[in-house]
């Protein structure tokens, strides 16, 4: 099957900083998430395949088309969340049907009025008077009422709160149910990955630290408290990243399968994705 997205090589320079060769493949049907510091590349990664900023270098291909060439075509089937309804501040909620039916050859008028329904957003209200998640969700409601088989999400689940959160976070796994859709989303918050996420993307400074599948994070990597002599005992393939803490080190390991069976009582912790994003900023190689 064709990947959805597929970026070969994105470059960006700006003057203190590069985007530094990324490539990133999403197949159908799949959660792709991008996560890394503030200012770890994430909003420029989306802003580039989106044609908002000139990339120096690379290649962006969506549903087997070169975005370039093909731009008008392909952005009647993408749907994005990544700021604000800035634009539409002063329009009434009731207003943004007839704007996006000019704008989407696919515009589906019922699904738009089934999720403000379902949203619980008021028609009567002005834009810019809704509260963050209102509008949030007013933004989700846009994204996904033309249809699109791709939505593209930058930090767009900051600022809700749990409930709202998880509500989102169904809709994206529905969303791609059907195995044809796909979700690239970049968030700080990485517990919704731990929840949803198929493949993760950990990018520092400009460079791609890592590309897994949640199940490779999930079954290879641990966390492992020892002291120094186990510690000197590990080989190097078993260690990522460790941590030397005044009484212990915190290692986090791969192979924690083939590790817990060759030595016994090891008492390796999850990782949850934070976890692991920590040691490949802040860990030490050996
Ligand atoms: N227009 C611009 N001109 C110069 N530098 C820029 C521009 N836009 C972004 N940058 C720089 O690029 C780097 C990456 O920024 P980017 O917004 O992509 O990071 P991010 O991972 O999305 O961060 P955050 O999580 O804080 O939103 C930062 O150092 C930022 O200052």
């Amino acid at each position: 099957m064709e990947p959805i997205l597929q970026i070969k090589d994105l470059t960006k320079k700006y003057k203190n900083f590069t985007l530094d060769h990324v490539s990133m493949e999403i197949p159908q049907g799949m959660i792709y998430g991008l996560v890394g510091e503030n200012g770890a590349g994430k909003t420029t990664t989306i802003s580039a395949i989106l044609n908002m900023v000139e990339k120096n270098e690379g290649t962006i291909t969506v549903f087997g088309r070169d975005y370039e060439q093909a731009e008008r075509e392909i952005k009647q089937d993408i749907g994005v969340v990544i700021d604000g309804l800035g634009p539409y501040s002063g329009y009434y909620v009731k207003d943004i049907h007839p704007i996006m039916k000019k704008i989407y050859e696919n515009w589906d008028r019922d699904l738009f009025f089934g999720y403000l329904d379902s949203f619980k957003l008021p028609l009567d209200k002005k834009i810019k008077d809704l509260s963050k998640g209102m509008s949030v969700k007013l933004n989700f409601a846009i994204a996904l009422s033309h249809h699109p088989r791709l939505l593209i999400l930058d930090e767009a689940t900051s600022g809700l709160d749990p409930v709202m959160r998880d509500e989102i976070l169904s809709l994206l796994q529905e969303f791609v149910l059907d195995g044809t859709n796909s979700v690239l989303l970049s968030t700080h918050i990485t517990s919704d990955l731990d929840k949803i996420a198929d493949y993760v993307m950990l990018l520092h400074e400009g460079k791609v630290m890592f590309v897994k599948t949640k199940e490779e994070l999930d079954v290879d990597f641990g966390i492992l408290h020892c002291g120094k002599d186990m510690f000197n005992a590990l080989s190097d393939e078993d260690i990522v990243y460790y941590i030397k803490e005044e009484f212990e080190y915190r290692v986090l390991i791969q192979n924690k399968r083939e590790l817990r069976a060759s030595i016994r009582d090891l008492a390796i912790d999850r990782a949850s994705i934070e976890d692991i994003m920590l040691f490949y900023i802040r860990g030490k190689k050996r």
